[in-house]
């Protein structure tokens, strides 16, 4: 067997060059590579150790990048970006500048379609296949989807349209890891392991080596994987009833069976379902041992294992809201806690230990966690959905028409609003105050520190209608936060600071980069506290006073708190000089919160230039 090396595989040509005996070697240089690469800049980790088999196989058997490939989520991606030429550029991952954490179309022609919210790939690549049989274009379209993004209705609705398309190549490969960011839930991860049980898989495994080793003529492969997929190995699975002819459960880490059964359905063709089995964290003990832990960890030593710091971290925004959540579930036994199968993401772990009865994880369900959270306060129960503010989007349709329609008691804890930084556009929570802002009902507090964000939670969950708090990534300034469950008046504001003819009306965290600028140009500065209702009194008041107004929000500015203001000035026929700072009108990569935000302007510096390029003259006639 030759000595190859990872380093001289530069494209999937390379790797496809090579014999079939070097893959092994490739895979366990590239799993290797891989361990150290994000050991030393954070990112996704167990995931993408249990897809190295599945991605040397995928690029070796077929065409990349004729054959198209699109990875679900994309947060599996590292091994196919590293076999795509981006081997050395793993060092600037999810960095300022650097390469994203996820597939990106810009990034290489190999990145067939941008993912990193779940579910899209199937759609995504019944679209492409469409598109190939209508162009008369000959290439296969691949979907890799795991366990839990195939528990997405927008899985089904792709499945379900392919199975009546005729004419197309579309191989979906399930990689079935038994395993979301947590362990699944739901029905269909018990049908998963019903098909990967003892009488099913362990015939898979053995049959599997046993007929690909003998290699027999492609359609008598065929034939006989018909015979014994349909018969031996597993019941007509709930893939082929929607017209994909299913194979496996094989063993996704086993170049042995991946590699004759990728070969046999690229020469089948149409649609077809492989089944394969990983293990998240594969390779890694630790990984092995913890695939929660090692999902997306920050820097760590490999040999040590993640350690947990000597030196206490600052509370995060999501520590405040898992602690509310306790204390709160503790005096209303109305309340139900619900995530869309991010329960340590959005700090719900202790919940889940302390009221399992009322804990629900959906699975990556966004949509129907709403409407699973409307049905709830039809029957005075007090449901909060605690959802990234990005994921959110994915249940717009639910909030506007199930919740808000009817007035319904819903509370919305928005965890990552704002720019998130290492996940970068896919993953921002800018949009929420302005899809929210024009929904009727509607209620939306913008807490600006950790204290404040359970001030109005304890507000909006004591409001009886729909309401959100949003909160970023990370920790804040450092608040105290009290542990009572005060509530403050709904769409009422509270000056922080009374200043001279300039005010600034913040509206979030943000609040805190204006502190300073507040002192140094010696102006008012507001805390808003709520974005709907706007508290216009307190605008009229300052309108007797001040000659300028200032927003400042962690959020796009078309649309914005700073448009609702905009809006409110006009409709009072208030003349009055206004400047918005917010999120310009485009998409922002990855990057450090703090860089991004020095980016657009929102650092405290940048804020100060801002203020006094636009109001020279005022400030210069100040005392
Ligand atoms: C719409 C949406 N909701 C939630 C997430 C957060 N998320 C990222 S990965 C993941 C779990 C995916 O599980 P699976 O597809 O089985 O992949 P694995 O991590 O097991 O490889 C979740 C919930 C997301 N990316 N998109
Ligand atoms: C890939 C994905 O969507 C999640 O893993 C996400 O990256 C988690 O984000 P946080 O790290 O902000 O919890
Ligand atoms: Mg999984």
């Amino acid at each position: 067997m030759a000595n190859v090396s990872l380093q001289h595989i530069q494209s999937p040509h390379d790797l496809r060059a090579l014999k079939r005996a070097d893959l092994d070697q490739i895979a366990t240089q590239l799993r290797e590579y891989i361990l150290q690469s994000v050991a030393r800049t954070g990112g996704h980790l167990s995931s993408n150790l249990g897809t190295v088999e599945l991605t040397v196989a995928l690029h070796y058997v077929f065409n990349t990048p004729h054959d198209r490939i699109v990875w679900d989520v994309g947060h599996q991606s590292y091994p196919h970006k590293i076999l795509t030429g981006r081997r050395e550029q793993m060092a600037s991952l999810r960095q300022y500048g650097g390469i994203s954490g996820f597939p990106k179309r810009s990034e290489s022609e190999y990145d067939d379609f941008g993912t990193a919210h779940s579910s899209t790939s199937i759609s995504a690549a019944l679209g492409m296949a469409v598109a190939s049989r209508n162009q008369g274009v000959q290439r296969q379209h691949i979907a890799v989807i795991g366990d839990g993004a195939m528990t997405a209705g927008m899985a089904f609705e792709a499945l379900n349209n392919a199975g009546v398309t005729p004419g197309i190549n579309m191989l979906v490969v399930l990689n079935d890891n038994d395993m979301s960011i947590s362990p699944p839930v739901g029905a269909l991860n018990r049908y998963f392991a019903r098909l990967m049980s003892g009488q099913f898989y362990a015939k898979a495994k053995n049959m599997g080596k046993a007929v690909l080793q003998h290699m027999p003529p492609m359609l008598e492969l065929a034939r006989r994987f018909e015979g014994h997929a349909k018969g031996v190995l597993t019941p007509a699975t709930l893939f082929e009833e929607l017209g994909f002819n299913y194979v496996g459960p094989i063993d996704g880490h086993d170049l042995d069976s991946l590699i004759p059964t990728l070969e046999n359905l690229r020469e089948l063709g149409g649609l077809q379902f492989l089944h394969v089995v990983t293990k998240k964290g594969h390779g890694y003990q630790r990984a092995e041992a913890d695939p929660v832990l090692y999902h997306g960890p920050g820097r760590f030593d490999p040999k040590q294992g993640i350690v947990k710091s000597s030196v206490p971290a600052p509370q995060t925004f999501t520590q405040v809201f898992g602690q509310w959540l306790c204390d709160q579930a503790a005096a209303d036994e109305r309340l139900i806690g619900i995530t869309p199968a991010m329960r340590e993401g959005s700090g719900m772990v202790a919940f889940e230990k302390q009221f399992p009865q009322r804990y629900f994880d959906v699975g990556i369900a966004e949509q129907h966690a709403v409407t699973f959270a409307a049905g709830l306060a039809c029957e005075q129960l007090k449901p909060v959905v605690a959802i990234y503010s990005t994921f959110l989007q994915r249940g717009y349709d639910q909030l506007i028409h199930d919740v808000a329609l009817q007035d319904l008691d819903v509370t919305f804890a928005l965890d990552r609003a704002g720019l998130v930084g290492a996940d970068g556009a896919t993953h921002a929570g800018n949009y929420d105050i302005a899809y929210l802002r024009c929904i009727p009902n509607m209620v939306i507090s913008t807490p600006s520190d950790e204290n404040e964000t359970r001030l109005l939670l304890n507000t909006c969950y004591q409001h009886t209608g729909p309401s959100s708090v949003r909160y970023p990534r990370g920790a804040g300034c450092g608040a105290e936060v009290t542990a009572d469950l005060t509530t403050v008046p709904v769409g009422k504001g509270v000056v922080r600071r009374q200043g001279q003819k300039i005010a600034i009306l913040a509206f979030g965290t943000l609040l805190h980069n204006a502190k300073a600028v507040a002192e140094q140009l010696d102006l008012t500065l507001v805390d808003m506290r709520f974005v709907k209702p706007l508290d216009t009194a307190l605008i009229d008041s300052l309108l007797q006073s001040h000659q300028a107004i200032v927003t400042l929000e962690d959020g796009c500015v078309m649309g914005g708190a700073g448009s609702a203001v905009l809006e409110y000035l006009s409709q009072a026929q208030a003349n009055v000089p206004t400047l918005l700072l917010g999120y310009p009108d485009r998409f922002i990569d990855h990057g450090e919160q703090k860089q991004l935000h020095a980016e657009i302007g929102l650092d405290s510096e940048s804020i100060a230039e801002r203020i006094q390029s636009r109001f020279t003259d005022l400030l210069a006639n100040q005392n």
